[in-house]
């Protein structure tokens, strides 16, 4: 996302700066610094168990960091010295199973929080019913609504005291896929209209894509990397972040002066030495397929490389997708995921090539 100019000069609304947990002798947060800008959404993204939700608790101030700091709007709200209360902090939380009262009302859930004179709250709350279009569901309770109706409730009602940041731990999956998309997608526009800084933390790839500016992925305890879903996607730190994301096809080759050989070409792989080996990955939507025309595959060219031969092994119907295996001659095995209107039989030749620009060397 774009930072106005007026947004630069804000202060974070949210900074961790060397955030480290620990639980017995195991370090589950390791060193993590972060910066989340005014009306940013800002994405926790990684693998079961790496971390995610314990930062988070700590910024909610629901656990206690080992070391590192914690800054909200510019104000310091915990090192190892110094801690204000969670209700001291001006964060809204939502979490997966919404954790709505089930004795209060749709209103007086939204209105829970809100501190001042009765007009000022009920104003406020009318707002927000309105803002989630439930304005006519104000007197059911939580039972009487579905799961999407109460995620927009459990929204409202965090975002009610206009809280500094919003902390958001998974708070779509316990959505039916249908319902899913919308939701998340009704949930950002919100989330920017009010423009609340978010950070959600997912293990799910595409949604972090979909909801975040900026995506900072996480592993054993370690940011690895950041950047907007784009950058990240694209010009993955590794292998392990590239497969994060999808599948992958991945050649091994060995380095000879700078170059690495594989069937589809040589490739660059400066600062890899001589002897060594390395993958060259691609995901399998940036396969390209084409003919055999009389067993003849296009000429090479800069940007594709060479063509190679490929036997199709099997072809799968996935709705929207086909998912083709192929057999290079060489004996490597590739899959591409191709529009479905594309279902090739089984040992037919065709040549395949990959643009170089899709393409990622890594150090074997
Ligand atoms: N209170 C605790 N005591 C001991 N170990 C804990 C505690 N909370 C979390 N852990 C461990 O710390 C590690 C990180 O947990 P955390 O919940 O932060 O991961 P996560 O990335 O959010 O995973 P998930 O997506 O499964 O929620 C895990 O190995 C977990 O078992």
């Amino acid at each position: 996302m774009t930072q106005t100019t007026a947004q630069q000069n804000l202060p974070p609304r949210l900074e961790l700066k060397n955030l480290t947990q620990t639980y017995g002798d195991k370090k589950v947060v390791d060193g993590v610094s972060f910066k989340v800008m005014p009306g940013q959404v800002t994405c926790l993204l990684g693998p079961s168990g790496c971390g995610k939700s314990s930062t988070l608790r700590a910024i909610a101030g629901v656990e206690m960091q080992q070391s590192g700091e914690i800054w909200l709007d510019g104000e310091l709200i915990c090192d190892t010295l110094h801690r204000v209360p969670p209700e001291g902090r001006s964060i809204g939380l939502m979490f997966q199973d919404f954790a709505l009262f089930p004795h209060l009302s749709v209103a007086q859930n939204i209105g829970f929080g809100l501190k001042g004179d009765k007009i000022a709250k009920r104003a406020r709350v009318m707002e927000l019913l309105k803002r989630v279009s439930l304005t006519h569901y104000a007197d059911r309770y939580p039972h009487e609504l579905s799961g999407g109706e109460q995620q927009r409730v459990a929204l409202a009602r965090a975002l009610a005291p206009r809280p500094v940041m919003m902390l958001m731990d998974e708070p779509f999956s316990g959505l039916d896929d249908r319902l899913r998309d919308s939701v998340r997608d009704e949930t950002l526009a919100m989330l920017k209209e009010e423009g609340t800084a978010v950070l959600l933390v997912t293990h799910e790839p595409e949604e972090a894509m979909r909801m975040a500016d900026e995506i900072l992925l996480m592993r054993g305890g370690k940011i690895v990397q950041r950047g907007a879903p784009y950058n990240i996607y694209n010009a993955p730190h590794d292998l392990e972040a590239a497969l994060f994301f999808s599948d992958l096809n991945v050649i091994e080759a060995e380095v000879n002066g700078a170059l690495a050989e594989t069937p589809f070409g040589q490739f660059l792989a400066p600062g890899h030495a001589n002897g060594t080996k390395v993958k060259i990955a691609f995901r399998p939507q940036h396969i390209r397929i084409d003919f055999d025309r009389g067993g003849r595959g296009p000429e090479p060219t800069q940007s594709d490389g060479v063509a190679a031969r490929a036997t199709v092994r099997r072809a799968r119907f996935l709705g929207r997708e086909s998912i083709v295996e192929f057999d290079l001659d060489c004996g490597v095995q590739l899959s591409a995921t191709v529009p479905s209107v594309f279902l090739p039989e089984t040992g037919r030749v065709m040549w395949i090539t990959v643009p170089r620009a899709r393409c990622y060397v890594f150090a074997g």
